[in-house]
């Protein structure tokens, strides 16, 4: 399913971590990044995120991505614990999909009736990535940094013991609070919004 090609040490703000890059059956390279406090014996503090490239890198408020990556960021760097970055971007439909996603949500449409207006899923996601790379270091109980439970389901799935979900909650603004409702209402989302 996936395979490891390189792995270096990364300093970070948030600390020093070994960084890895494991390429799936697709070629797609997932990035994975260990803290160095962390004791891989333990259930680690574990953080999946999907690729946004918007929100992670211009910390656009059109979602909670950008603060989400950051905040499970600071958590591994006081606690330890390991982050997978999943090249997924746009849940699974790319950057530009994304960008017509975003024009159709300008129309008055949500997020799940945009992807879906552009003939895709609501989701187009798959997790499973993140359980062989968990494998491949030897981790099979973790606890999760996610609001999401499909992440934990498909860990489960895979063999991967979830011990405890930790919530990310981001505080909404004007340009995301449809956005996080509709994840709430459509797409199981544990929000309180
Ligand atoms: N298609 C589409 N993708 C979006 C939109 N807004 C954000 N995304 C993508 O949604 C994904 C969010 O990923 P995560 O933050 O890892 O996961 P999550 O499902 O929000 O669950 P959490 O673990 O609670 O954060 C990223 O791939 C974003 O690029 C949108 O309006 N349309
Ligand atoms: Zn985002």
């Amino acid at each position: 399913m996936v395979k490891k090609e390189i792995e270096i040490q990364l300093p970070t703000k948030y600390g020093n971590f070994a960084s890895s890059i494991y390429k799936d059956r697709e070629g797609k390279e997932h990035i994975l990044m260990v803290h160095e406090k962390t004791k891989l014996n333990d259930a680690v503090i574990l953080r999946i995120h999907s690729e946004c490239l918007t929100g992670d890198l211009f910390h656009s408020l059109r979602c909670d991505c950008g603060d989400q990556l950051h905040e499970s960021l600071k958590i591994i760097g006081e606690n330890g614990g390991i982050l997978i970055y999943l090249r997924q971007e746009g849940r699974g439909i790319g950057l530009t999909q994304k960008y017509f996603a975003y024009k159709i949500q300008d129309a008055g449409y949500d997020t799940v009736e945009a992807n879906e207006k552009l003939g895709f899923p609501s989701d187009l996601r798959t997790f499973k990535p993140a359980a062989y790379i968990l494998k491949d270091i030897g981790i099979n109980k973790v606890r999760i940094l996610t609001n999401n439970p499909q992440k934990i389901k498909e860990l489960k799935d895979n063999n991967i013991e979830v011990l405890q979900r930790i919530p990310l909650l981001i505080q909404s603004n004007e340009h995301n609070d449809l956005y996080l409702n509709t994840k709430q209402e459509k797409m199981g989302h544990l929000l309180n919004v």
